[in-house]
């Protein structure tokens, strides 16, 4: 089953003179389960893409439909709703709040959804053990390595059960062994049934991947 289909989006920021295509007229299906990269020079369009993937952005045309539910057409707050339902989050500098600790980070997308103190303990206990980084719950993020806090923001991200992980060069910020456990981490969840869609320089990520997708001055090649 397709779960995303983008139908000839683009999206032009700026006006008049400043206006930059950061995507042209892309159209792409993306299968439940598929394991993703999306590779190209620096200002291709990569993050625009999975921005507006992730409903983070909208498109100034086309039409985006996520599951059957047009998202193109959503307001802010409904497309607050759907990404926290459906998209998790992961960024190069991982985006954890520094005087949090790793328990409240990762708890943080379950307080937003107004679970009970209750769940979010039991839930964020079984992702933080899943990913082998209990012990550090109660650090704070200034208090533990890259690779860890990268665990950390693969945590918060999948806090509220994603259906998609949209990484964008999760393994930018990295060492190269840390970013072969961080792929490691992306397959795994991408074999429990995740879709994931993974933005990247690195070629050896991209290439693990079951499709890449090369994307040229905001199109698709
Ligand atoms: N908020 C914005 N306002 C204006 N222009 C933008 C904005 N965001 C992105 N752009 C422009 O859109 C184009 C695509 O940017 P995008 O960040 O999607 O590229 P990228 O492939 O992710 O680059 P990188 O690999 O460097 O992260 C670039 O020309 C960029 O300058």
């Amino acid at each position: 089953m397709d779960i995303i289909k983008l139908n000839n989006i683009s999206k032009v920021y700026g006006k008049n003179n400043a206006k930059v295509g950061a995507l042209k007229n892309i159209s792409l299906n993306i299968k439940q389960g598929e394991l993703i990269s999306v590779v190209g020079k620096s200002g291709c369009g990569k993050s625009t893409l999975l921005n507006i993937i992730g409903g983070l952005d909208i498109a100034s045309s086309g039409e985006y439909t996520f599951k059957d539910k047009k998202v193109s057409n959503l307001k802010t707050n409904e497309l607050a709703k759907f990404r926290s339902e459906n998209i998790g989050f992961i960024v190069q500098h991982f985006a954890l709040i520094n005087d949090m600790t790793v328990f409240e980070n990762v708890a943080l997308p379950l307080k937003y959804n107004k679970k009970s103190s209750k769940e979010i303990k039991r839930t964020v206990m079984e992702i933080l053990e899943e990913m082998e980084i209990l012990e550090k719950a109660s650090s704070y993020p200034t208090q533990i390595s890259g690779g860890q806090c990268q665990r950390v923001a693969i945590s918060r991200a999948l806090a509220c059960k994603p259906s998609v992980i949209l990484a964008d060069e999760p393994t930018g910020a990295v060492d190269e062994q840390t970013g072969l456990q961080i792929l490691e981490t992306f397959k795994r969840l991408n074999k429990q049934g995740i879709t994931v869609i993974i933005a990247t320089h690195d070629k050896e990520i991209a290439n693990s991947c079951n499709r890449v997708i090369e994307m040229k001055d905001g199109m698709i090649i």
